[in-house]
């Protein structure tokens, strides 16, 4: 599985821990940016991680800001991206079985370091389940699609 993930500088120590924590289980990814805590924007950050999974460039997505609340925002403007921010290890499981979610967003000012690195675990390692959420998935991309129709 290849892994992109990225922060604004609200996120970048948490990116750090989570970073360390997938080179432990020797999972491939790559950092998107921020580099420093110096200020920058979250829909940059956001957006480039959004678009390198829907290009199918990577598996999945790791974003976070302070809240996990505009990075996961501006992902999920990306055709294709579906972002969940989490702050709980039911939620993770959930969004991977249910949503499928392609995205996880984190807000390191929200939740614990240990905490933010179990709820990677459990989303990396949770499949989607199907059945009749393949149905409600596809009703997202159904909505994606008419606004690609109109042109928007
Ligand atoms: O959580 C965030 C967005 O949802 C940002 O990390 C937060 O807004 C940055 O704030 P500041 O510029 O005051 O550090």
């Amino acid at each position: 599985m290849k892994v992109v993930i990225a922060s604004d500088h609200g996120g970048f120590r948490l990116k750090q821990e989570i970073m360390k924590q997938l080179e432990s289980k020797s999972i491939e990814y790559e950092d998107y940016g921020a580099y420093s805590e110096e200020s920058v924007d979250y829909p940059d950050y956001g957006h480039k991680v959004g678009e390198a999974v829907a290009s199918g460039k990577f598996d999945r997505g790791i974003v976070i800001c302070g809240t996990g609340i505009g990075i996961s925002i501006a992902a999920n403007k990306v055709p294709g991206v579906r972002a969940a921010l989490c702050g709980d290890c039911f939620s993770a499981k959930a969004s991977r079985e249910h949503n499928n979610a392609n995205v996880l967003a984190l807000g390191e000012r929200v939740i614990g370091v240990e905490l933010a690195k179990m709820i990677v675990d459990i989303w990396l390692e949770t499949e989607f389940a199907g059945g009749r959420h393949e149905r409600r998935v596809n009703k997202i991309s159904d909505i994606e699609e008419k606004y690609r129709q109109m042109g928007k």
